[in-house]
């Protein structure tokens, strides 16, 4: 049994990516089979393999089950724009039963997927469909990212609000320290751990190299992994 976790955050450019990879190496360091996602990427460059996406590439190389690229992000779209806007301009149309498909492959191989959305929760595919309604369609947990600034209130308890309006779990949050300057952190954070109702992950500082190991900023205790070994066994 795979346990699958959908990562959403609070907006764009707020520390999903680095809050996937630390939940990524922190099921590492249990000793389970791990496996990033990012079914839509926008944002790429050009490379002699074809389109790549950085955010796919850091999940592709914290999952401890080696993948191809093309499993780990299948639509890899050009321009940095919402998704329902760089689909068409690549003449790409995003096909719901592609992400499904996508997803079974990678919980055929590993213990937990770490799925990351792109934006935020109600981000458009097409002008018909938005990325919430998949992660409905296969009943996932999600967990939130905040990144901790201003603004953020507002933002984590609409996502809050309409994540479980949606039916779905929020297994818990991870606060992300990404504005250096942001007044106010640790009230902010009072705030949010008072009012999401939902375990506090763990908390990421704002660092000045993110390119290293951040699963140890994590706690993981709060969420029921079924392939977890008992403490001791590793
Ligand atoms: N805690 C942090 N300390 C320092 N830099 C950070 C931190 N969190 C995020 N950043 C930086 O902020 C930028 C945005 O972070 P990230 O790419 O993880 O955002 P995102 O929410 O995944 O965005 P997207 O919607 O594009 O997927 C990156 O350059 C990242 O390295
Ligand atoms: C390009 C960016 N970094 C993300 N990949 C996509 C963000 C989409 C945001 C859409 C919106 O809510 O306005
Ligand atoms: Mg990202």
């Amino acid at each position: 049994m795979t346990d699958t976790y959908f990562v959403t955050g609070t907006d764009t450019d707020i520390g999903k990516t680095l809050a996937a990879k630390a939940l990524l190496q922190a099921v590492n360091a249990l000793g389970m089979r791990t496996a990033g996602y990012k079914p839509v990427a926008a944002g790429c460059e050009q490379t002699s393999e074809g389109l790549r996406n950085g955010d796919a590439l850091t999940l592709q190389r914290a999952g401890s089950v080696a993948l191809d690229y093309a499993s780990v992000n299948p639509y890899a779209l050009t321009r940095p724009l919402s998704p329902h806007l760089a689909a068409p301009m690549d003449n790409v149309n995003i096909d719901a039963a592609v992400l499904t498909q996508g997803l079974r492959q990678l919980q055929a191989s590993a213990d937990v997927v770490v799925v990351e959305g792109a934006g935020g929760w109600l981000v458009p595919l097409s002008d018909t469909q938005n990325l919430n309604q998949w992660v409905i369609e296969h009943r996932l947990p999600v967990i939130l990212v905040v990144g901790i600034r201003l603004g953020c209130l507002n933002h984590a308890l609409l996502s809050k609000r309409v994540i479980e309006a949606d039916g779905l779990r929020l297994a818990g949050w991870i606060a992300n320290h990404v504005d250096p300057n942001a007044a106010c952190q640790q009230e902010n954070l009072a705030y949010l751990t008072r009012h999401l109702g939902t375990p506090l992950l763990g908390r990421i500082p704002h660092l000045q190299e993110t390119g290293g190991d951040v699963g140890h900023y994590l706690d993981l205790s709060a969420l029921t992994l079924q392939g977890r070994q008992p403490p001791g066994s590793l």
